[in-house]
């Protein structure tokens, strides 16, 4: 898009106040004016003029968790084509997570590593969490440097994350790192699951046969999650007593359990506590009953659980107890998938899902009644706000022009004919599926990044450091 000051008009545009017919005024990369009705045509007289029609324009999703793997493992996916795959699903912003890249992001130097493999390589703009680990939770002017470099909140895990430099966090590190950030205003992410000892787990072995899903679904039940959530929200209390602050922010990611650990959530939202939490578009669309046997494109940590589960879930997210979604794409090569064997318990775990995130939340979510300006809650709003983003998250003047223009009513099969921009389509738990929802065009900061299958051809996405 050669044209600096133009107006995109449609008469489904999604603004924080209502669905509007009228127009968007674009300068520079900001929304200038929003405008209902037509008289925005008298103003746009001399400009360039974008006519979506009744397709629907929504601020572009900011997806808050997503493993590019870059540097360090690009043959698992990498900044090119996990970017691309974004702009191709309408997703204009990515904070990527700190680990499966080598080396993890856990200091300023591994920052910048980060920084130099993104320059020029990303088609929608990157932002970057911190890892919070170990080696650096006790020193907290390593902290301070990584914070002060940029990164927007660190994340750190409950358990092992299965990357040898990434180890887990107990509490007295997760306290450390939560004073810090109450310093610097930004959240902490976990991986909130927390191995139990239970009589489950010792008899996975007799009960175990391991091309079977129910099996993998035993050896991480929802009581991980609950006592690793129970222990975080004792901490963060802890940590907010200590001090005059406000505390800290703590963010659980990928909430799998609908049943007591929401309601500890809950709780803890009730009380005060500085607490959100996101889940993701597979614990919506899956369920436990379901996945096919040795199918470990569905392999997760923590696990897709049963049906009655998954509406609960998505009772959960209407009712705003949920607060966001984010893909949680975490690919690997194929072959770590072990699909010769089917083996779930020695399977790379993670869902590859970037690109179809908007058409999955929308084609399981639209006969439950989510509404557009829902879905640009859960993907824009929430999320910009957990990241820091002011300039983004919404149709609204001043902000970056990030958007997705889309069309809900046209369905589409996910077969070997749809392009997938991705690093390994074969992978994908989606591939196979019916899914609503073409995206028609992206917008990252006013720059078309998207159009019709077809790209920019120049990668105009900023790297997002924090200040
Ligand atoms: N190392 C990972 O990418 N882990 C991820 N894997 C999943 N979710 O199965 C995650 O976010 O925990
Ligand atoms: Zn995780
Ligand atoms: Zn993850």
């Amino acid at each position: 898009m050669p044209y600096r000051h133009y107006w995109i008009t449609s008469t489904r545009i999604v603004t924080p106040s209502a669905i509007i017919s009228g127009a968007v005024e674009v300068k520079g990369g900001k929304i200038i004016s929003v405008v209902e009705g037509d008289t925005w045509q008298r103003k746009a007289r001399s400009k360039h003029i974008v006519d979506y029609g009744q397709a629907v324009v929504m601020p572009g999703l900011i997806d808050v968790h997503a493993h590019l793997d870059d540097p360090g493992r690009t043959e698992w996916e990498g900044f090119p084509s996990g970017t691309r795959a974004a702009a191709a699903g309408g997703i204009t912003t990515l904070i990527d997570m700190p680990l499966n890249s080598v080396p993890s992001t856990i200091s300023e130097e591994t920052l910048k590593l980060k920084t130099s493999a993104a320059k020029g390589r990303i088609f929608v703009d990157v932002g970057f969490w911190g890892g919070l680990v170990p080696e650096n939770a006790f020193n907290a002017s390593s902290l301070e440097r990584l914070l002060d470099a940029g990164v927007l909140g660190l994340k750190s895990f409950m358990c092992p994350s299965g990357i040898n430099d990434f180890p887990m966090t107990n509490s007295s590190h997760i306290k450390e790192g939560l004073i810090v950030l109450a310093k610097y205003r930004r959240p902490l992410l976990v991986h909130a699951e927390m191995q139990q000892i239970t009589n489950d787990w010792e008899n996975i072995d007799d009960a175990g046969n391991p091309q079977s899903y129910a099996t993998y679904l035993k050896s991480r039940p929802a009581s991980w999650e609950e006592a690793a959530i129970r222990e975080l929200l004792t901490v963060t209390k802890d940590t907010r007593a200590g001090s005059s602050a406000e505390g800290a922010h703590l963010h659980i990611v990928h909430l799998a359990d609908a049943r007591s650990s929401l309601e500890l959530i809950k709780e803890a939202k009730r009380s005060g506590d500085r607490v959100t939490v996101e889940t993701c578009p597979h614990y919506l669309a899956f369920s436990a009953e379901e996945i096919p046997d040795g199918d470990t494109r569905f392999k997760c940590a923590p696990p897709i659980r049963d049906t009655e589960n998954k509406e609960k879930l998505w009772a959960a997210l209407l009712d705003g107890d949920i607060d966001m979604l984010s893909s949680d794409h975490s690919p690997s090569v194929p072959e770590l998938k072990l699909f010769n064997e089917g083996n779930f318990l020695r399977a790379w775990g993670g869902i590859s899902s970037l690109q179809f995130v908007l058409p999955v939340t929308w084609s399981y979510g639209r006969s439950r009644g989510i509404s557009l300006n829902q879905l640009v809650s859960w993907w824009s709003e929430k999320p910009a706000r957990l990241s820091g983003q002011d300039l983004k998250g919404a149709i609204a003047i001043g902000n970056h022009a990030d958007f997705v223009v889309w069309e809900p009513e046209v369905e589409f099969e996910l077969d070997d004919n749809h392009p997938v921009y991705l690093k390994h389509r074969s992978i994908s738990a989606y591939m196979g599926s019916k899914l609503a929802g073409k995206v028609l065009a992206t917008f990252v900061r006013g720059n078309l990044v998207f159009e019709e299958g077809n790209h920019a051809p120049f990668a105009c996405g900023v790297t997002i450091l924090a200040k």
